[in-house]
């Protein structure tokens, strides 16, 4: 045990970077993660938290500066916990991921292979097309904004760098909205009020906007008033939708939706194909960074049009329609009923006919098509961030594919899988990680697994 204390200043050198992109040094022998400090920085840290055997801290001066160190483009950055790297460059933060993957694929799953340099983005600003703004008061004020760093308080933000500028617009209609009106907010501790977040969702290549309000209720006061002030402020606004979600739970967004004004869903288009996007699907959400996404996914299928291609975690059915122009037949999975929906007529409305979504738990739906049968030459997975589990992986492996091509959200959970794998008989042929998320720690994996045999 340590003596280190709340509180305490002490002068530390950064000799790592941790997974969520704090830096990380040791006071005596006592690892420290130091909130807004880079690798090779000598800097005083002030100690916030303390744990048996690591403490948590955060930079109040800087004594040796790393050279990848910049200003922050953003006004809010020390403050609102959506960005973490703002104090580091672009090239930095590219330089940290690949890092990072590499790292997690050597330490966590003993798997040695080629891990190509980041794709990153030209232009790493507004490059979001889905923006989840939460409510609230502060001061007697109403408030639209970001949480700030693991807390639920709200920094009111007029205008987020990484956000397109339509859903800073929308955030800012619906504030004055809510206050000409006097219109309840959510008051979380209370669990009392009505207008809890601005979702907001907007199509890159037709232009199409979706303002979903999330409501503790089933109407709004004033909601004509509402709809003309976004219809006269949001230029492209399609559809205005509700969002009931009465429970008290940090889960953002309800099961139910009531459209209030326009369509249930908009369109947009990931190169030639169209999709029909619902408030409660899944859509990627840096659009420019899809098509490279994508495009390296379909780079290491291979498909010459005989192969048959299971897409476990299809989401809206983004991966799978693609797939279906190249290969004979695409099964989709899918966990979320709704975003089968949205997959079935998304092929439907591009005429693509040679695609079958399933709709299940990919841990139960994967080992039934196994005693069916079905066999796949190809299997793209593209879990949520725990990976995969054990029964979905058992069933890749006994339907024996020849190529197994992973989308990973997660390096940690990626490294655990691909030894998995490994061990069954498929080797990680390489590995091309892709920036969808700039200025955030998050970093996005394709793999190419090939069968040994
Ligand atoms: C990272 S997203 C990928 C979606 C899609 N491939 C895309 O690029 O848009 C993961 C998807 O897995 C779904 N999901 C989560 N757990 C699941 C499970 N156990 N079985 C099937 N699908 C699941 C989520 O609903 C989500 O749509």
């Amino acid at each position: 045990m340590h003596n280190i204390k709340v509180g305490e200043n002490y002068e530390v050198y950064i000799d790592n970077m941790a997974h969520e992109g704090q830096g990380v040094g040791r006071i005596g022998g006592v690892a420290t993660f130091v909130e807004g400090a880079l690798i090779g920085e000598k800097v005083v840290a002030q100690i916030d938290k303390v744990y048996k055997n690591y403490v948590i801290s955060h930079v109040v001066e800087i004594l040796e500066k790393s050279h990848d160190r910049v200003k922050p483009l953003c006004s809010y950055a020390n403050k609102c916990g959506g960005c973490s790297f703002q104090h580091l460059s672009y090239e930095g933060q590219l330089k940290y991921k690949t890092q990072k993957v590499k790292d997690n694929l050597e330490r966590i799953g003993k798997v040695y292979t080629k891990v190509h340099e980041i794709i990153g983005m030209k232009e790493p600003q507004r490059y979001r097309n889905k923006a989840q703004f939460p409510v609230g008061m502060l001061d007697g004020e109403v408030v639209t904004g970001f949480y700030a760093p693991r807390s639920h308080d709200i920094v009111p933000i007029e205008s987020c760098m990484i956000q397109n500028e339509i859903s800073d617009n929308i955030a800012r209609t619906v504030r004055n909205w809510i206050k000409k009106y006097n219109v309840s907010v959510y008051d979380e501790k209370a669990g009392k009020g009505l207008i809890r977040h601005i979702v907001t969702r907007v199509a890159f290549k037709t232009g199409e906007v979706m303002v979903i309000l999330v409501v503790n209720g089933k109407h709004i006061p004033y909601k004509e008033q509402l709809i003309d002030a976004l219809k006269k402020e949001i230029k492209g606004l399609k559809s205005v939708v509700l969002n009931i979600n009465t429970k008290r739970t940090n889960v953002i967004m309800g099961k139910d939706n009531i459209t209030i004004y326009g369509s249930d869903n908009i369109i947009d288009y990931i190169k030639d194909i169209k999709f029909e996007i619902s408030p409660l699907s899944f859509f990627q959400v840096n659009p420019v960074q899809t098509e490279v996404l994508y495009g390296k996914v379909l780079e290491y299928a291979d498909l010459k049009g005989n192969e048959t291609v299971i897409d476990v975690y299809c989401g809206i059915g983004t991966i799978s329609l693609f797939a279906a122009q190249k290969a004979f037949f695409v099964y989709g999975i899918e966990a979320v009923h709704q975003a089968v929906e949205d997959a079935k007529r998304n092929a439907y409305i591009n005429g693509i006919k040679n695609v079958e979504f399933i709709s299940g738990q990919a841990e139960k739906v994967m080992p039934e098509l196994v005693d069916k049968g079905v066999k796949a030459d190809v299997v793209i997975i593209d879990p949520p961030r725990k990976g995969c589990d054990i029964p979905v992986l058992e069933a890749i492996v006994n339907m024996n594919p020849q190529k197994i091509v992973y989308v990973s959200c997660n390096p940690s959970t990626l490294a655990r899988d691909l030894r998995y794998l490994d061990d069954k008989g498929y080797k990680t042929m390489e590995v091309q990680p892709v920036d969808m998320f700039p200025y955030t720690h998050h970093v996005e994996s394709v793999c190419l697994i090939t069968n040994k045999s």
